[in-house]
């Protein structure tokens, strides 16, 4: 169905049929000129936003429509995570080719509606707009912390230890494999191996859990999220925090089928943890003394945390790469959308 023939309000009608029911905390919901929506006290609001562009985030035959609806919205509770925050309501806003089709954007919804329900997210309004250029996907989502809590890039100290919480890389070879890997031997592995690598390209899954478990640890000193790649993230929580890091290549979790799939391809895989982004882990630094206790609690909810490096000198500002008995300097290289 094309939308011209349900028009621009029969399309809201049909995209909010998909998402599921609110809570108490949306005073107003969708329907009014704005939402209202209701925050505990001794709370602060946390906000962020990103924009995905069909052509430069995604194309139809990266993704498909339910998870990118999905993926929208986890690029932005990923950024709500990295403060040490709780996602909460949020606005997407919609540039639309007009011969799109109504039930490609009821898909997108529908994965909306399943990132939702996941993260306790309630879609609480947005935009849409027709456009002669590539769809275009912004969200805007607002977050809870207790107040004065949140988690900074800038608080790294000499001392610490450098984290990154599950694995890095992943979305990188998915991408790659969905680019070139399609006729390699790879693609005769089982569902759930190929299955696996598209996944952490196409359905990231935002660490919530892992940044409220790094707040209520104490111990955490800094942390941002992996969208660009560990070379700009790491150099991002260096420069903020006046230190240097020291990043052990060697010590990157990386997961088995991505180590494999990278070996089929000749390529190297850290390369893909450094520089390929959109893994929506977080990466961080930790209190030495703290790191075992808090390694052991991640593992208890069934979750990683893994030291990757140390924080050395204050003023040195920048990342120092280990890596085959070498050491660079490890520039803030990474995905630029000018660079
Ligand atoms: N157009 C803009 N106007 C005002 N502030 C902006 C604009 N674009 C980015 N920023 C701000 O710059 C900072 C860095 O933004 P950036 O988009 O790099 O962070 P991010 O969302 O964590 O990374 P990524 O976009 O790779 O997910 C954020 O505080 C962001 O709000
Ligand atoms: C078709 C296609 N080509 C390339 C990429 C890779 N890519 C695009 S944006 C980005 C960084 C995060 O974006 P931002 O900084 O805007 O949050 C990355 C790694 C992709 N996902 N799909
Ligand atoms: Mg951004
Ligand atoms: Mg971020
Ligand atoms: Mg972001």
């Amino acid at each position: 169905m094309k939308i011209r023939e349900i028009g621009e309000f029969g399309l809201i009608d049909k995209l909010v049929g998909r998402l599921g029911p609110g809570d108490e905390s949306v005073v107003v919901g969708i329907g009014d000129d704005a939402a209202v929506t209701a925050y505990a006290s001794g709370t602060h609001v946390v906000t962020t936003t990103d924009m995905l562009v069909e052509g430069v985030h995604f194309r139809t035959d990266t993704i498909d429509d339910r998870s990118l609806g999905y993926k929208s919205l986890a690029v932005s509770i990923s950024d709500i995570a990295a403060m040490g925050a709780r996602p909460r309501h949020a606005v997407i806003s919609l540039a639309i080719p007009v011969e799109m089709d109504v039930e490609r954007l009821e898909d997108l919804y529908a994965g909306v509606a399943d990132i939702c329900a996941e993260f306790a997210t309630v879609v609480v309004g947005g935009d849409i707009t027709k456009t002669s250029g590539p769809l275009v996907i912004s969200v805007t989502l607002l977050g809870e912390i207790e107040a004065g809590r949140a988690l900074l890039r800038s608080g790294a100290k000499p001392g610490d230890l450098l984290f990154v919480t599950g694995t890095v890389g992943g979305s990188a070879a998915g991408l790659d494999y969905l680019e070139h890997g399609r006729t390699t031997a790879f693609a005769t592995r089982g569902e759930a191996e190929v299955g696996q690598l598209l996944q952490f390209h196409q359905r990231p899954r935002p660490q919530v859990v892992a940044g409220r478990l790094l707040l209520e640890s104490g111990a955490c000193t800094s942390l941002n999220d992996v969208s660009d790649g560990l070379a700009s993230e790491c150099n991002e929580i260096a420069k903020l925090s006046g230190v240097r890091l020291e990043l052990d290549a060697e010590q990157l979790p990386l997961h088995d089928g991505v180590r494999q799939y990278a070996a089929l391809r000749e390529l190297d895989p850290v390369q893909w943890a450094l520089f390929g982004g959109e893994d929506y882990q977080l990466v961080g630094t930790i209190q030495p003394t703290e790191a075992q206790r808090t390694e052991a609690l991640f593992a208890k909810n069934s979750l990683s945390l893994t030291v990757i490096g140390r924080v050395t000198a204050e003023q040195s500002v920048g990342v120092t790469l280990h890596y085959a008995g070498q050491a660079h300097e490890l520039k803030p290289k990474g995905y630029n959308h000018f660079g």
